[in-house]
């Protein structure tokens, strides 16, 4: 069935997210939930510079289901279509909100571009069909705020 995603806002306070890989794409996601001093651990057979300097935990494995207890939402950066496969198993079967990056067909939830001043947060969303449009919606809302001295 084609997706439908509905924005939302969601409390991450006390709540943990799991990114299992650890390459650019694992660190471009966490680099935007760090603005949201989101807690963030990470699962990867190898990890890479900016996330070792960062701070973060990591653990050095192999995703397995189990990994999954006690995280409100997990984003699959692991760029393996069977690790992928499994995530999306796993998270339905745990009750855990799954993201598979880049990937809007697997994704339970989908990130959208973000601009933020204090606690005004605009979030925009394609549907997943045209993240570049949102990326200009997002710059265009931004000036505006910013015009505005929001
Ligand atoms: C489904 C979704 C992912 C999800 O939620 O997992 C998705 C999917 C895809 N992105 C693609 C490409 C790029 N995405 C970015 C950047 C961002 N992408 C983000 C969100 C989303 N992108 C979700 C949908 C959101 C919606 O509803 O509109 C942002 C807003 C937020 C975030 O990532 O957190 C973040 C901006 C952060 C910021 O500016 O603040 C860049 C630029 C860059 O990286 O610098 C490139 C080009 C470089 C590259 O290719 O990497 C492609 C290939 C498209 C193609 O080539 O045609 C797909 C696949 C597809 O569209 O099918
Ligand atoms: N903004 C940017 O510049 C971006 C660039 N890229 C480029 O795209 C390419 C791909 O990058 P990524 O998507 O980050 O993929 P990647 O292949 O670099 O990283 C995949 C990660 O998943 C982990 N992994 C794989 N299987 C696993 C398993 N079974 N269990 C646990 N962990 C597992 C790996 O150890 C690795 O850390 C790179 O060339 C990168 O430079 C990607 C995203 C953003």
């Amino acid at each position: 069935m084609e997706k439908n995603f509905l924005p939302i806002a969601l409390n991450i306070a006390d709540e943990k997210i799991l990114i299992v890989g650890g390459g650019k794409s694992a660190w471009s996601k966490i680099q935007i939930l760090q603005r949201f001093d989101a807690d963030v651990e990470v699962i990867a057979l190898e990890v890479c510079d900016e996330i070792k300097e960062s701070g973060i935990p990591y653990a050095l494995k192999a995703y397995e289901e189990a990994d999954l207890d006690g995280y409100l939402m997990v984003y699959s950066c692991s760029n393996n279509a069977e690790v992928d496969q499994q995530i999306v198993r796993d998270g339905k079967a745990a009750g855990v909100l799954v993201n598979i990056h880049d990937q809007p067909a697997l994704c339970q939830f989908v990130s959208p571009a973000i601009h933020q001043q204090g606690d005004i947060r605009v979030a925009v969303s394609s549907n997943a069909k045209d993240v570049y449009a949102s990326i200009q919606v997002r710059n265009e809302i931004r000036t505006f705020l910013e015009s505005q001295n929001r």
